[in-house]
Parts: C-alpha cells; structure tokens; sequence
C-alpha cells in the first residue's frame, strides 16, 4: 500500500519554506536565493523610483496646469517600466534553472538510490514513476513562483515602508499595523492547504500506483473473471483524486480572495487618511500621490505569496515524497573501504531481516559462513527468506538485526558497486533486455569474444538457442526455461570473463527437464566457484558441496473458504 506523503520511510515535518535538505545538496539553489534577494531589492527601487516620478510629474502638471512635468518625466519612467519588466524575466529565468538544475538532481538520486535498493514495497513502482515525472515538475511552481515571491515579500515592503516613512509618517503608521494581517491570514489558510496538499498528493499517487499494478496483473485478473471487477476501484481512485484536486483549488482561489479584500481594505484605510490630510492642506498632492501609489505595491508582494502558496505546499510535498526514497537507502553512506582481496569468507551472524509492518521476520538468527570455491544450496520451505537472504547478499536489502562480513569487513561499509562486480546472480525472474540472445548475456562481461559467448550458453545447457536471435521485447518471446538458461549464461560469463567470484542462484534450474537440468549444474561446478544457490530440485542440492536449510516462520493459520454456491464457477457438480 502507498504510503502517505510525511508518514513514509523518511518522511519529514514542515521544514520552512525551503528545506535545508535542498540547500545541501544544490549550490544552484544557493545561488538562485542570492540573485532573488538581489532582483528583490533592485524591483523594490524601481517601485519607488517609478512612484515617485509619476507623483512628481501629476503634482507639478497640476501646480502648473501643463502637460510639460509629464512630457519631462515620460523617458524616465519607460525606463522604469522596463527594467521592472527585465527584472520580472530575470526572476522567472533564474527561477526556472534553479528548478531545473534541482530536479535534474534529485531524480539522479532517486534512481541511484533505487537501483540500491530495487526491492522496495515501500515506495511501489506507480509512485516512483509519478514522482520522477510529473511529481517533481512541482518544483517548477516553487522556484519560478513561489520562492522569488517570498524574497519580495521580505525586500519590497521594507524598502516600500521605509519610502512611505520618509514621506508621510501617519501612512507609514497604518501600513505597519495592517501589513501583518496578511502573513497571519496566509499561515492560517496555510495550515489548511498543506494538509490538503498531501491527501491530493496521496490520492494521485495511489491512481498511478493502483493503475500501473492493473496493467501488470491483466491477464491474471483475465483468466480469474476479475478484470471488469477492477473498473469500479479505478474509477474509485479516479475519483477520489478528482474530489482532493477540486478541494485544493478551492481552498487556492479561496484564499487568494480573502487576501485580496484584506490588502484593497488595508490601502482603503491610507487612501482615506491622505485625502483628507490632502484636502486640508495638511499634506502636499505629490506626497499624497507618491504614498497612494506606494501603498498597494508594499501589500502586493504579500498576496502573491498567498496566491502561490499551493504551488510551494505542490513543490515541498514532492520534495518530501522525493527524500523519502533517497533517505531509505540501505547504505546511504558506503565508505570505500580496502576491498578484501584474495580469497574472502561470506560470514552471516545472527542475521534477522524483518519487512516493515511483518509479524514475523522473513529471516531470523541466520548464521553461516560460505568458504572460497563452497557451493551452498540453500533449501527450506516456500516463504522461509531464502531470496530475502539473497537480497541482503546482494546488498538491495538491510538487515533488521546481525551482521555480513565479506573477508572479515561489514558488508555495510564496502563499495557497493565494487562488491556486486563480484557477484553473478540470477533471480527468480531474470530481467532480459532488447536486442540479441548474445547481447544479454554479454551483460555479463561487456566485451566478451563471441566464443566466450557462445561457451557460457553451452555451460548453462542454452546451446540450443541461437547466440543471433533477435528478443524484441527483451525476452517476452522465450520460454521460462529459455530465459533462466540464458540469465545462468549471462552469470557464468560474468565468472569466466568478468571478474565475478561469487554465484548467487534463486532456482536457477527451475523449470527445466532432467537433462538440461544436469548440464546446466555441471557447467556450474565446472567454473569451480562458490556461493549460494538457492533451490528445491534434488540434482541442485546433490551437486552442492553443503546444505543448508531455513526453517519457515509458522504464521499461516488455517482459515475456512466462505461456503458460495459458485465456487466452481457456477457449474453443479454431480460427482
Ligand atoms: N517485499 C516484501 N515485503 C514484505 N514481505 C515480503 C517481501 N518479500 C518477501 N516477503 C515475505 O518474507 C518472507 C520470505 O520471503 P522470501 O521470498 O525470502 O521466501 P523464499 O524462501 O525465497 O520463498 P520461495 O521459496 O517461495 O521463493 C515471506 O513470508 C514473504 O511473504
């Protein structure tokens, strides 16, 4: 099940309005928020410059009952206008790189951290795929909109309000007692938006994540009558992601309103003051004027965050959803340490692998020590750990309790990269890749000769399968035994070619008849390798130097069938 945004592994509280996590890693975005406090300031002079050659030019005309102050002050203010308006694309463009240069990073560490850990249920493949693509083009909302906005939020009303004091004292005044309604409002709709913001972010989630298993489960569902079945639960998900995105905007426009009315009331207030004070003489026209006009611009950069408020709660939501995966890898800092070289021991002590939300570990107090050139054929019931136990070989997996050591070194603490260029493997189900039989197994030890090649295919029993025949759709075309044979081939290349030193197996030979079957393990022994393989078949525990059996955790307790008058399928049975 998807876990929700800010309850998952890693998951995170309101950081602030950029969270350090960021900073951290992107100098980019140091440096957007350096440049947005620049721009910030610069856009702020502009305001005042151009307020105060608009009031100056009506001021005098009216003094003077002329167009001429006008006329005078018309170049200066087209400048204004377009250096406001260079500044306005300065913002966006800087914005836009930072976003890009953020998420550019972030989905480099999404999949690194992934390809560490390819096995997690934790963040299941329908997020992962709507996190890399559309989730965290989010960012580009918080960077190009909200982020700039927050720094004229701070630089504009100062440098506004210290204009106004300057000029009017009393406007000032008002301004300063009015101003911090807006923040306050805005963090109150904040708290709302945020929350809502995340049920959206969960509901689109669960659509791509519900979707992406539906295709894959198609023709099962198919052959169990269940396909049409599945309608009603997308359309459930649909919809309720429908209703959370419709909430969300609501509460956008809604709050944008409300700040509206509040700023409009606030200028109101100033407006009211300096007429009067203008009327009687109190206060001159071109003052009067240049305060009116600087009264709206001081809240306007306020509301604008408001406005944007829901793309920053969009860009932090997918920023948490993105720390989330990049902090559960299973060894977030290797340190490279010395490599064992030579001949190295596989230890495991007391090793304990527990699934997050499992009643009973899926490997408990594991110990075994696999010796250079051993063969051990790992045996125990269905669903004793023995992949689990592979996994945590293969480094995809932490264990919950114990400890690897490879040579008398943590398996923690060696590079990782290093440690599976050790490793050949072959899984349950071995992925296969567009192009040629030979290219895949050529995976195994890029470069291979093409004899090479063609000896690893003879030693896992494939002879018969053609080096040159084309798999379009990486390897959908070939049988469950062809494509096993041709994975062993791919590792037993890796062995013989590519430096590998260790085998690790998951019923390699499964599927296959009596006699591939033995050519197969006798071209495995003939490498004279060790490691672990992992199997049911008598051959395959026969040839092992030693076996180990996993004892299977006892947490299947017997439940009766619901008594229906169709379990078979609505036909009676006479028998
Ligand atoms: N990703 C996962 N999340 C939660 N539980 C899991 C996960 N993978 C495996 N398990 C559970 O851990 C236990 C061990 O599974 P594992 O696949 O390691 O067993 P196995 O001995 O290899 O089984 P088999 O012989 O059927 O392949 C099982 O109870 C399984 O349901």
């Amino acid at each position: 099940m998807p876990t929700e945004p800010g309850t998952g592994p890693g998951a995170v509280r309101a950081r602030g309005p950029v969270d350090p996590r960021l900073l951290r890693r992107a100098r980019s975005v140091r440096r957007f928020l350096v440049l947005a406090v620049l721009i910030g300031s610069a856009t702020a002079a502009a305001v005042v410059g151009q307020a105060w050659l608009i009031a100056s030019a009506v001021g005098a005309g009216f003094a003077e009952r002329s167009l001429t102050p006008a006329l005078a002050v018309l170049p200066g203010l087209v400048l204004v206008i377009m250096v406001r308006a260079g500044l306005n694309w300065l913002t966006h463009t800087v914005g836009a790189r930072a976003a890009a240069a953020v998420k550019s990073q972030l989905r480099l560490e999404i999949m690194t951290a992934r390809l560490s850990a390819p096995d997690t249920p934790e963040v299941p493949a329908g997020r992962l795929v709507t996190m890399i693509t559309g989730g965290l083009d989010a960012l580009d909302g918080y960077f190009a909109k909200y982020l700039p906005q927050l720094v004229l939020a701070v630089t504009v009303p100062l440098i506004i309000g210290v204009a106004i004091l300057a000029a009017d004292p009393v406007s000032a005044l008002i301004v300063a007692l009015t101003l911090p309604l807006i923040p306050l409002f805005m963090i109150l709709v904040g708290w709302m938006t945020q929350a809502l913001t995340r049920r959206r972010f969960a509901a689109q989630s669960r659509l791509a994540h519900h979707f992406a298993d539906l295709v894959a489960g198609l023709p099962t569902l198919q052959v169990f009558g269940r396909a049409r079945a599945q309608a009603e639960g997308l359309r459930r998900s649909g919809e309720l992601h429908r209703r959370e995105t419709l909430r969300t905007l609501r509460v956008a426009l809604l709050s944008a309103l409300v700040l509206e009315v509040l700023a409009s009331l606030s200028v109101a207030l100033v407006a009211v003051g300096i007429g009067l004070r203008v009327v009687e003489g109190d206060l001159t026209l071109t003052i009067g004027l240049f305060v009116l006009i600087l009264a709206p611009e001081a809240y306007l950069p306020l509301r604008l965050v408001g406005a944007h408020y829901h793309d920053s709660a969009d860009g932090v939501a997918a920023v948490e959803q993105a720390f989330a995966v990049i902090d559960h890898r299973p060894h977030p800092e290797p340190v490279a340490a010395a490599f064992p070289l030579g001949a190295s021991t596989i230890e495991l002590a007391e090793l304990t692998v527990r699934y997050p939300d499992a009643d009973h570990p899926a490997v408990a107090d594991v110990d075994l020590v696999i010796n250079p050139g051993e063969l051990v054929a790992l045996a125990g019931p269905s669903g004793s750990g023995k992949s689990t136990l592979l996994q945590v070989l293969l480094g995809f997996r932490r264990p919950t309790a114990g400890t690897v050591r490879i040579g008398g070194t943590a398996l923690a603490d060696l590079d990782q990269d290093r440690w599976r260029a050790q490793l050949a493997w072959v899984p349950q189900q071995p992925a296969l890749i567009s192009g040629t039989v030979a290219d895949n197994v050529e995976l195994g030890a890029p470069g291979a000769p093409p004899g090479r090649i063609r000896a690893a295919l003879l030693r896992a029993g494939a002879q018969d399968i053609d080096p040159d025949r084309p798999l379009p759709a990486a390897g959908a075309e070939l049988s469950a035994g062809e494509l096993r044979r041709v994975a062993l081939a791919r590792a037993l290349l890796k062995i013989d070619c590519g430096g590998a030193r260790w085998l690790l197996l998951d019923e390699p030979t499964a599927g296959l008849d009596p006699d591939t079957e033995l050519a197969a393990i006798a071209g495995v022994r003939e490498l004279g390798v060790g490691g672990l393989v992992v199997s049911h078949r008598a051959a395959v525990l026969d040839a092992a130097d030693r076996i180990v059996a996993l004892a299977g955790s006892s947490g299947d307790d017997q439940v009766a069938c619901p008594s229906t008058g169709s379990a078979n399928g609505g036909l009676d049975d006479h028998r």
